[in-house]
């Protein structure tokens, strides 16, 4: 870069209008005005042309768009706090610096985990559905009966900022009792403060649990962390809730499940090659899907864009990122 001259900046989808004219102010800034994700020749295209590139979940940045390049980029600042769609591997090979925007979407995220519970839960997707459609009848006692949610028990997978808020919204707004399974031992006065008990395997939570909520983050490693052997330890009538990525569930396994009537219902916001929808999940009943919503409020995305903003500031400033993860 030339002494002087302002960092070169992509940004890979359309971000909220303030953080636009923010990056444009400080930075030589580029967007991708036709908002659709970038293929993997634009990304290699891009990191020898920019000096950061700003990528978010819609964004695979794998292996190939790493191999053999010689990076102008030194940052990608994911807009977003899941990175699993980035080879960070690769990336720390080629020098650059991988940042993340954590805690400013953690109330969102578990808001729609929590509505996604009670929308199953309630049958509330169904019930909208048969009033559009103008097929009500009218109140009768068996009418769209569904499942109390007031003091069941909640089983949260990853016991981390978002799992530990939608555990919050459920403990103390619904009076749930919490299960807790998480990678690594949670602090006792953290479990405290939601009556929360850790368990030691994903097949105990699900044994005892009436509601699981996923709350770790995608990639490899949790590839089917459901899958169906797990699932089958659910109560009969047990519901899954899903806001974490598509790929953690076995869809296939799911959709089975469903339309066998094992277990009462699930909730997903997230999906395995989204934004495609197994046609198996299409057809399967007491399903409820939201078109990844999590972080989709207004306060969220500027918060994410802003967050980005932090850490490519302290990095061009010469100092450590705060939400550097690679
Ligand atoms: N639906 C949506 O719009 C959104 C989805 N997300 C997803 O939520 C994930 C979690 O975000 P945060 O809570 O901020 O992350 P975090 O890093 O604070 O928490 C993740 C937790 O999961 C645990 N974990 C990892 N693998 C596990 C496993 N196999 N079994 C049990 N626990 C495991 C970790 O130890 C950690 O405590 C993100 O990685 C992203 O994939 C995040 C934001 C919005
Ligand atoms: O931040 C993430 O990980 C999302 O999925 C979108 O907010």
């Amino acid at each position: 870069m030339a002494e002087n001259a302002r960092p070169r900046v992509l940004v890979t989808r359309r971000w909220p209008a303030a953080v636009e004219d923010k990056l444009s102010e400080l930075y030589d800034a580029e967007f991708n005005s036709e908002d659709v994700p970038m293929t993997v020749e634009d990304f290699r295209a891009a990191l020898v042309a920019f000096d950061a590139v700003l990528p978010t979940v819609t964004d695979r940045m794998g292996p190939e768009v790493f191999d053999g390049l010689v990076p102008r980029t030194k940052i990608l600042g994911n807009y977003g706090v899941g990175f699993s769609h980035i080879d960070t591997a690769a990336a720390s090979r080629l020098g650059i610096v991988v940042t993340n925007t954590p805690d400013v979407l953690s109330d969102c995220t578990a808001d729609i985990a929590m509505t996604l519970l009670l929308m199953v839960a309630r049958r509330a997707g169904e019930g909208e559905r048969e009033l559009r459609a103008g097929a009500w009848t009218g109140w009768r006692p068996t009418h769209l009966v569904g499942t109390k949610v007031t003091g069941k028990v909640l089983g949260i997978v990853g016991f981390g900022r978002i799992g530990q808020e939608m555990a919050r919204r459920a403990h103390h707004g619904f009076g749930m009792t919490i299960l807790v399974q998480n990678r690594s031992k949670v602090a006792q006065e953290v479990l405290d403060q939601v009556g929360a008990v850790q368990v030691d395997s994903v097949e105990a939570l699900m044994e005892a649990s009436d509601f699981v909520s996923l709350h770790c983050p995608g990639g490899a490693a949790n590839r089917h962390l459901v899958n169906a052997d797990r699932l089958a330890r659910m109560k009969p009538g047990g519901f899954l809730i899903n806001t974490a990525r598509g790929e953690v569930v076995d869809e296939a396994a799911l959709a089975a499940a469903l339309t066998e009537g094992r277990i009462g219902g699930a909730g997903l916001d997230v999906f395995d090659g989204e934004p495609r929808v197994a046609p198996e999940l299409m057809a399967a009943p007491n399903l409820v899907m939201l078109p990844h919503l999590g972080s989709a409020t207004r306060e969220t995305r500027e918060a994410m864009g802003f967050r980005v903003l932090d850490n490519l500031a302290a990095f061009f400033a010469g100092e450590a990122p705060p939400d550097r993860v690679a």
